[in-house]
């Protein structure tokens, strides 16, 4: 076997690398695949996603601090990827309550305050709960923990058009409102991160792919340096599917900004569009594009350099999942054994995108 795709020397490496391949039949070792075959019946247990159990004693104590009513239940979210999140019932209400198991915990005061100033602009997102004495942030369990309202739904695995025209609009409104937000948190999967970290995977990936990586970083560069700053503002950062809640055609909330950020705007609806109307093969699905665009572009349109960066942006977007989840598959793996994200959609989608363009953007929707 070429050293290309060696992933024997780790052990978690090779667990990540072997579940890929079993999706996308690639070749592996042959022992290692068949270990890995002998898991798939433990699967459920693989995905869940509490790291941090919590008692009920502990939740009801917690709660006291808070004007919430008396707990009534507890019950542990298996969809989580990064945090310990927990549906709490009490007698009043319904809540979330997370624990933060990773990530930079001096960077929480900055989605506290996105959250809390995108709920106070009556935007659909789970504005943190702040204890009688005004505070949100805790410690629950020796890790950081805030308190949630439960919003309404549940992610739509294909949306219609009607929800992605509601994605659309209140995207566009968020970003209206977010340009305004005082905080400051540099986008930490930008441009500059791209051409930082690229170089670490190449030595995972064909000798194609190396040359695909390279070529897009450089291209990037060539096209976003012929352009001034873009309109900035404070960004999601990972607007998929997953993170919203749907309840029919309404979009209940939107979830999880722990990768929110400030920069460009485009940055978010491009991410948007790669997840949200990408078809099978990576190519754009017109009818959902047009649906979001319009809808965005009915609440804040674009600008001249907005749309001609349009091209690009989707491509760099579509390279950095590519990226982030070629590292998580190679290059550091998280604690937790979860069934990482696959990379492959990814590059499928930079390559439609590098093939075909961006389709036309459409006029705003009244
Ligand atoms: N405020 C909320 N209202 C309703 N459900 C939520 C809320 N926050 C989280 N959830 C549920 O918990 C799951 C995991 O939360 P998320 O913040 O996405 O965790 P992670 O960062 O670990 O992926 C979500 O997919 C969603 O089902
Ligand atoms: N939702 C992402 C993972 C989050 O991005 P990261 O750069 O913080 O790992 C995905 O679908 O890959």
């Amino acid at each position: 076997m070429s050293a290309l795709y060696d992933t024997r020397s780790t052990p978690g490496l090779q667990k990540r690398a072997l579940k890929l391949a079993t999706l996308h039949h690639t070749t592996l070792p042959t022992r290692a695949a068949s270990r890995y075959n002998n898991r798939l019946s433990n699967l459920g247990e693989i995905l869940m996603a509490v790291f941090t159990p919590l008692s009920d004693a502990q939740v009801a104590a917690f709660l006291e601090k808070f004007d919430v009513g008396s707990f009534v239940a507890l019950q542990g979210v298996a969809g989580g990827t990064e945090n310990s999140t927990f549906f709490v019932t009490t007698d009043r209400r319904e809540l979330v309550l997370t624990l933060f198991e990773q990530g930079e915990h001096e960077e929480l005061p900055f989605f506290v305050e996105l959250l809390d100033y995108l709920d106070e602009h009556r935007l659909p997102v789970p504005g943190t709960i702040h204890d009688r004495e005004g505070v949100a942030l805790h410690s629950l369990a020796g890790k950081p923990a805030l308190l949630f309202p439960r919003l309404p739904g549940k992610h739509p695995s294909a949306p219609n058009l009607a929800q992605c025209q509601a994605l659309g609009s209140t995207l566009g409104q968020m970003h209206k409102v977010s340009q305004h937000f005082p905080g400051h948190r540099p986008n930490p999967r930008d441009l500059h991160w791209l051409r930082a970290v690229h170089h670490k995977v190449l030595t995972y990936i064909s000798p194609d792919d190396q040359t695909l990586m390279k070529n897009a970083v450089d291209d990037f560069e060539s096209e976003f340096s012929q352009h001034g700053e873009l309109p900035q503002g404070a960004v999601h950062g990972d607007l998929f599917r997953d993170n919203t809640l749907f309840e029919g055609d309404a979009l209940g909330g939107i979830i999880d900004f722990y990768n929110g950020c400030t920069g460009d705007l485009l940055f978010d609806l491009a991410i948007v569009i790669n997840d949200w109307a990408s078809n099978e093969d990576g190519s754009l699905n017109a009818e959902r594009y047009n649906a979001i665009l319009s809808a965005y572009q009915a609440r804040r349109p674009l600008t001249e350099s907005e749309r001609t960066l349009w091209p690009t942006m989707l491509r760099m977007t579509a390279l950095r999942y590519w990226l982030s989840r070629l590292l998580v598959v190679y290059v550091d793996p998280p604690a937790h054994d979860l069934t990482p994200h696959d990379p492959e959609r990814f590059r499928m989608i930079l390559k439609a995108r590098i093939a075909f363009g961006a389709l036309p953007i459409p006029e705003a929707s009244s």
